[in-house]
């Protein structure tokens, strides 16, 4: 702990003054309070043998300074206390009327002096103040002021005004803080405190200290509001300043000031206080993960601070969680990713490649393909697995928007533009999507007069408001999509031609659902939830339907399943009516043609046609699990009215062995359609069906 002497003079004039030395006591303690330990000293009474081995030594007067150096291995740190008045004191002093001779009473001449002068300097100027000397006459005086001397002031002299013992002054105060080193914050307030109730010597200094203290303050209050940590240091990692949340990261406690950062944080590897300036390294701290950015800082002109910030991993992330929900309040936000493209088609397959590599670029991507093939997920997942995904995704539909305001609607407008415009004006989408990704969906629906101003963007990636000549950069990725052709489009004049080629940097063309029926299978399992089996019949009528509404027609079907299907099984009679009616319409077809069909295929058999139902039969027992043996064939053969003899039957079975469209098991087992037979059976009622 730092400590304090104080050297008084114990006797002046025969006088004890004992008091003096209590009263400064009380100053030094009133700022430092329990930082300094503080001892009182009669200068009469040191000796050699009593040196004085605190860390400063205040004195009252510069001519006790030779003496007191005697006693002392530093005196160096030897300080002359310069005293001033406090206000309380010195309020009655206003009273005095302008003009009146005020006599000023102190022990001798010196301090007379001394006094006289402090008071004209604390502006007690409108008075003539006249100086005490013991003897004189001073009978015409009516007003007289000491500094606790009370006794001195002459019988005669009717108003009386005791000052009390002089304060410590403020530059006193702040010469013990700099030679001891002392910057803690309580000792900032008391001082400041203290300051409030005298008056000071040089009012210049204290408020020019004053607003540094309060100016440091607020950079305090600053930092400490920071969610990152904050560190300075010297160059060679001493600590300078820092934050709550630096010590709270590390966790750290105490006071930090002129530690050294190697020292303190021996856990982290040296190198990030290298000479070097980097940002987003990551270093590990316990079990934190902690984001780091370093800087050197140039300081009166030459380079001698480290500047560190460091952030949390977790808290990073949490911003980044806050961003998304609310550009996802927004509704500026891309939920799909590449994952959820299914597909097991070879083209589509193809497709999600390219996308994932044109992901990474900033080229301007176009989409096309029939309606509900997908074009807008794709457009999501392309921001989704590109650097920006972090920022807005904002969809625009050029045919949803009325086309009076498709123009103000992307490029914004200034206030009062137009009529209906918000005062305040309003920034457009392409401003929105700054940073970000903006997807011009029905590209093709954009008006002509756009299309020019569309082409403009895309070149300069500048956009300029309605009603404004503001001109705004924008940082932008474009992807556009159309079902239209784009070539039809350009030749029958509605599409330009030279924005087609702008557009068409990157093309990508979805193939429809019918031209990937193997992706049925696999949507319904996703769309549905992988809660049903799907019949092969379901699945074959699903096959062959001409999909207009392609994958989003598929996906309104498995809502419809999904919805009143109570069963696991999902088979012709839970799809929606107009998909039965179809069903129907081809079963006719099926049953018209099938004959002469089943007896193409199986023509080199016995009986074809008798042939067929015994392949079906077996397809039928197997599936609901019963024995297909001979017994079973024959009476489900005679309830589709097919009379068939045991041994016609065993000779058809034998020949489907042949085929390799059966199995015959020992004994009891029956017989098992094999994979051969049932894609047998499968494909000869698509090619009745078609
Ligand atoms: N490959 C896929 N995997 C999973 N779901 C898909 C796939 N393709 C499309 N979908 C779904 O199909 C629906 C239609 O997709 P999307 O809106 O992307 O099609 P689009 O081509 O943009 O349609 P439009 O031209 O009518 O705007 C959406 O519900 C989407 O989730």
């Amino acid at each position: 702990m730092k400590s304090i002497a104080i050297v008084t003079d114990s006797i002046i004039k025969g006088k004890r003054l004992s008091n003096l030395g209590e009263i400064v006591k009380a100053n030094i303690l009133d700022v430092f309070g329990s930082n300094v330990l503080v001892k009182n000293y009669f200068i009469d009474t040191l000796t050699p043998e009593s040196m004085i081995k605190e860390d400063i030594i205040v004195i009252m007067a510069s001519s006790r300074a030779s003496k007191v150096r005697r006693y002392t291995s530093h005196p160096e740190n030897i300080i002359v206390a310069k005293r001033t008045f406090s206000k309380k004191s010195i309020a009655p002093l206003y009273d005095i009327p302008e003009g009146s001779d005020v006599l000023i009473v102190n022990d001798d001449i010196e301090t007379v002096l001394e006094s006289i002068s402090s008071l004209y300097h604390i502006g007690i100027k409108n008075v003539n103040l006249i100086p005490f000397i013991s003897g004189k006459d001073y009978n015409h005086i009516k007003y007289a002021v000491s500094p606790s001397e009370p006794e001195l002031i002459p019988e005669n002299i009717e108003n009386v005004f005791d000052v009390g013992h002089r304060v410590l002054d403020i530059s006193t105060m702040l010469l013990i803080i700099n030679t001891l080193k002392i910057d803690d914050k309580k000792t900032q307030q008391n001082l400041y405190n203290y300051y409030q109730e005298i008056f000071s010597s040089n009012e210049g200094i204290v408020q020019n200290y004053n607003s540094l203290l309060a100016r440091t303050e607020e950079l305090d209050q600053l930092l400490d509001l920071s969610h990152d940590g904050i560190l300075l240091t010297d160059k060679e990692g001493k600590i300078l300043i820092y934050n709550k949340k630096f010590k709270e990261i590390f966790d750290l406690k105490g006071k930090l000031r002129d530690q050294n950062i190697g020292e303190i944080l021996k856990e982290i590897d040296p190198a990030i206080y290298s000479e070097n300036d980097f940002h987003d390294d990551l270093i590990h701290f316990k079990k934190k993960i902690i984001n780091l950015e370093k800087r050197n800082v140039i300081h009166f002109n030459k380079e001698e601070r480290m500047y560190f910030s460091f952030q949390e991993v977790t808290h990073i992330k949490k911003l980044e969680q806050n961003l998304s929900r609310k550009l996802r309040q927004k509704g500026h936000v891309a939920r799909y990713s590449l994952n959820d493209i299914v597909t097991t088609s070879s083209e589509m397959k193809n497709i999600v490649q390219k996308a994932k590599k044109i992901a990474q670029t900033d080229l301007t991507v176009l989409i096309t393909g029939e309606s509900g093939t997908g074009k807008e997920i794709l457009a999501q997942a392309i921001h989704n697995a590109s650097p920006r995904k972090n920022q807005p995704f904002i969809a625009v539909n050029s045919a949803a928007i009325p086309e009076s305001l498709i123009e103000s609607e992307l490029f914004g407008y200034e206030s009062g533009s137009f009529t209906g415009a918000l005062k305040e004006g309003k920034p457009g989408l392409f401003e929105k999507a700054h940073n970000g990704t903006i997807f011009l969906d029905e590209i093709g629906d954009m008006p002509n007069h756009l299309q020019s101003k569309l082409l403009r963007v895309l070149q300069e990636r500048q956009i300029v408001p309605v009603g404004s000549d503001r001109v705004i950069d924008i940082d932008i990725r474009v992807i556009a999509a159309t079902h239209k052709s784009p070539t039809e489009m350009i030749e029958s004049g509605s599409f330009r031609k030279d924005l087609f080629y702008r557009l068409n940097v990157f093309p990508l063309e979805l193939p429809s659902l019918s031209e990937r029926v193997q992706d049925i299978p696999p949507l319904l399992k996703r769309f549905t939830g992988n809660r049903f089996l799907f019949s092969p019949e379901c699945i074959d009528l699903l096959k062959n339907h001409n999909w207009p509404g392609n994958i989003r027609e598929l996906y309104n079907i498995a809502q419809y399943i999904s919805t009143f299907e109570e069963r696991d099984i999902v088979d012709i009679d839970s799809l929606p009516r107009y998909m039965k009616n179809q069903f129907q319409i081809s079963k006719k077809s099926r049953d018209k043609f099938s004959r002469s069909n089943e007896l193409l295929v199986l023509g080199e058999m016995t009986d074809p046609e008798l042939s067929f139902a015994v392949l079906k039969a077996i397809d039928l027992l197997n599936s609901i699990g019963k024995t297909a043996g001979r017994n079973h064939i024959i009476q489900l053969m005679k309830q589709e009215d097919y009379s068939i003899g045991e041994s016609l039957l065993r000779r058809i079975l034998a020949q489907l062995q042949s085929l390799d469209f059966i199995i015959i098991k020992k004994g009891r087992s029956g017989c098992y359609l094999t994979e051969k037979g049932a894609l047998h059976l499968s494909s000869q009622q698509i090619q009745v069906e078609i």
